[in-house]
């Protein structure tokens, strides 16, 4: 069954003058990866707490697979399962231990959360530390006994609250894979993340927030082509003639490299930079056009929000 599992309404939620979710809308589809993306304090986890029901929004309607957040907590509860800053893993049992605890604990009968205890340990990698106490366990290993024991119960709806922050590259991978696959069993996944290249990679759709507000939305390949097709770069051997072309063209520029990014890379638009430049008696030593990023993306919102313009316009 398609459709939307996840729908958000004007939600609202401050502490005292400090507003932190300014009227958030948002709907995710069943069976999608789904990325909410921000900076810190951008109002990642208050929207995930409330999606939990561990918190309450002030106003505006949250709803998961049909429940509402605030009067049907319970039935909200069941469809989901939450990992990350919230998991209770034992640090003294073992990792079998933590799973048989936590079966038990979801009411699961013995022989059932034996048999769910031995496919979640194959599946997440960690039976060769299964009779290990976590307190040895690496990062990557706690957050996948994390996700594991959430698992324990099959949810509609996984929260991945920054499931990557803090790993290596080598762990961000296969926390990677491992997210993709459990996509592939049907779960929807709602991630949160500060990384671009994450949302990138995982997501089917994207969500901008800053500021409490979701300031773009759609697939990654859409808010990349929101900016244009393909940029250009043009970058200059002298430093001087560097900072006097940057000067003059008011793009975004990296000293370091001596390149000046340009987000319309339409041949009109390369025609009439090179004859501002020409004029001046400039000559840029290499011109390229390139695809824009996520990070291109980023740097547009805000820089349009600088210059205090709708994102949209
Ligand atoms: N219980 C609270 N009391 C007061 N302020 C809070 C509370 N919880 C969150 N905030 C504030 O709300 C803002 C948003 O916090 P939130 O944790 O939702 O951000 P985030 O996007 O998840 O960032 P991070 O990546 O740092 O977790 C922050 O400025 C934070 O200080």
């Amino acid at each position: 069954m398609k459709g939307d599992i996840i729908s958000v309404q004007n939600l609202k939620k401050s502490y005292g003058k400090h507003i932190v979710l300014d009227g958030l809308n948002f709907k995710v589809e069943r069976g999608s990866i789904f990325a909410l993306l921000g900076e810190n304090g951008a109002g990642k986890t208050t929207t995930v707490r409330i999606l939990a029901t561990l918190i309450q929004a002030d106003s505006g309607i949250a709803t998961i697979a049909g429940y509402n957040t605030h009067r049907e907590p319970e039935s909200v509860r069941q469809q989901i399962s939450l990992t990350g800053q919230y998991a209770s893993v034992d640090e003294l049992l073992t990792g079998e231990e933590n799973l048989m605890m936590m079966g038990r604990l979801n009411h699961l009968n013995r022989d059932a959360v034996k048999k769910r205890t031995s496919e979640l340990l194959k599946q997440f990698e960690l039976v060769n530390a299964a009779k290990k106490s976590v307190k040895t366990y690496s990062g990557g290993m706690r957050r996948r006994l994390d996700i594991a024991i959430s698992l324990l119960v099959s949810p509609q709806v996984i929260f991945l609250d920054e499931p990557t922050t803090g790993l290596d590259p080598r762990s961000r991978r296969n926390m990677w894979n491992l997210i993709q696959q459990l996509s592939e069993d049907g779960v929807t996944i709602f991630l949160t993340t500060q990384y671009l290249e994450e949302a990138d990679q995982l997501a089917d759709k994207i969500a901008v927030i800053d500021n409490g507000k979701i300031v773009e939305e759609g697939t990654a390949e859409e808010l990349k082509r929101m900016i244009g097709d393909e940029k250009l770069e043009l970058t200059f051997d002298d430093l001087e003639v560097f900072q006097l072309a940057s000067k003059l063209l008011q793009a975004q520029a990296n000293e370091k490299e001596r390149s000046i990014s340009i987000q319309n890379g339409s041949p009109e638009n390369l025609r009439n930079l090179l004859n501002t430049l020409h004029e001046h008696g400039i000559e840029p030593s290499s011109i390229n056009f390139r695809k824009p990023t996520l990070d291109d993306v980023f740097i547009d919102i805000t820089s349009r929000k600088r210059r205090g313009r709708s994102v949209h316009a």
